[in-house]
């Protein structure tokens, strides 16, 4: 994504880190404050080591993380979510095995910081707890770590800028079915209902031939289902489950007294919330995408987002916010649930010369994740149609670190 936005000249927006609160439904366990100094001391007293530990732990799984860059610019891609980890790491297929919680555990850290920071991050990231897989826990500790940056203007500026650069010829339709062609002039065909806003009503089914198919989205129970024909094995949509997750915005005051403020000085920017069974996931004050406060706050007035796994009623918006001008919701299956039988992955190939990306979800949905496994299908193809089967499911060996034995 920083490669992205450094070759689209997309500005970063660094975001502030604020004051953070943790919540556990009756009172607040810990409460940054705007001085650093503060901070530190309260964090340290809370915490103990496990809040400077943790900072290196997720810069030695980024180290790790990052060898995905190299092996993909050498060329080298896998069939398998599990294969690719493997190359990043063999660290991240154990990782994959175990909850973040015993992860962290094995490593040292306190169940005090696990159940208060580690869940708190989980619940805002993932709408879900300590006891996800370790690696996507671990993508979401790095979430909550200092550094997070957006792009000015919105995230969405990354795609839509890359359409143009990549000379696509991008035909807006949902696809309704993909038939395996035998002996024809390309493999596959595809049926689909063009969107584009001019057709109006009336738009009609549409076919058109391709040699290789990238599915793109997510295909699961819940996203709309494309029919797969001809194919010799049944292709259908994969077990595992996605997790709905609700963001209300609301242009208001954040209810303080519900956290045990008496005002809003000191008011977090952001609250995490640290037992499994609360509503509320989290609470976000947001800027907007520019980067400038909300353009109507003045006083007490901000727009707030909170995070819950199911639509609040009115009355339970009442509850974290005492004012509200303006209430806005976004309902959707956001990411899977990640309680799922781990020998039992989608993959990253469903046919011959058809592939599919999303199944790196399972690993993680953050949109670095995406493009990692838009970039591994995209060597795929390229490495079969080719014959380039040495880069392929191959561990990725650095040629500085090759001994001459290695070479013979
Ligand atoms: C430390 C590891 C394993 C990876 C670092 C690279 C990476 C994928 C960073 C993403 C960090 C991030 C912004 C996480 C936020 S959680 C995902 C969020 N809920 C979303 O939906 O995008």
């Amino acid at each position: 994504m920083v490669n992205f936005s450094k070759i689209l000249g997309l500005e970063q927006l660094k975001h502030d880190d604020g004051i953070l609160g943790i919540f556990d439904g009756d009172e607040m366990r810990i409460t940054t404050s705007s001085y650093s100094a503060v901070t530190l001391a309260k964090l340290f007293w809370r915490y103990g080591l496990d809040i400077y530990n943790i900072r290196s732990w997720v810069k030695d799984v980024t180290e790790k993380f990052s060898r995905i860059y190299t092996i993909q610019d050498a060329g080298f891609a896998y069939t398998s979510v599990m294969d690719l980890l493997q190359a990043m790491d063999p660290v991240f297929v154990k990782y994959m095995k175990k909850s973040i919680k015993s992860v962290l555990k094995a490593d040292g850290y306190s169940d005090r910081f696990i159940d208060e920071f580690v869940t708190g991050a989980m619940r805002t990231n993932y709408g879900q707890n300590a006891d996800i897989h370790g690696f996507v826990g671990a993508v979401s500790l790095a979430g909550v770590e200092p550094g997070l940056w957006s792009v000015k203007g919105g995230n969405y500026r990354i795609p839509e800028n890359l359409i143009p650069l990549s000379k696509i010829n991008l035909i807006q339709g949902d696809v309704k079915s993909i038939t395996l062609l035998e002996y024809q002039e390309s493999n596959y065909e595809l049926r689909y209902l063009p969107t584009s806003p001019k057709l109006a009503n009336n738009a009609e089914i549409q076919t058109k031939g391709y040699d290789v198919i990238v599915i793109a989205n997510p295909m699961h129970d819940g996203f709309p289902d494309i029919k797969f024909e001809d194919f010799p094995n049944e292709i259908k949509n994969f077990p595992q489950k996605f997790h709905r997750i609700i963001a209300t915005f609301v242009d208001g005051v954040p209810n303080n007294t519900h956290y045990g403020f008496e005002n809003l000085d000191g008011f977090p920017s952001t609250i995490l919330t640290c037992k499994n069974d609360l509503f509320l996931n989290s609470y976000g004050k947001h800027n907007d995408v520019l980067g400038n406060p909300a353009e109507k706050s003045v006083g007490d007035r901000s727009v707030g987002k909170i995070f819950t796994n199911r639509p609040p009623t009115e009355q339970e918006v009442n509850i974290y916010f005492k004012k509200k001008e303006d209430v806005r919701m976004v309902n959707w299956l956001a990411y899977p649930e990640y309680d799922f039988d781990i020998d039992n992955l989608p993959p990253f190939v469903l046919h011959d010369n058809m592939y599919y990306i999303n199944g790196i979800e399972m690993a993680a949905s953050a949109m670095e994740m995406s493009v990692i496994g838009a970039r591994n299908v995209a060597l795929l193809s390229y490495n079969h149609w080719y014959g380039h089967l040495d880069k392929i499911d191959e561990p990725y060996v650095d040629p500085s670190q090759k001994s001459d034995k290695a070479e013979l």
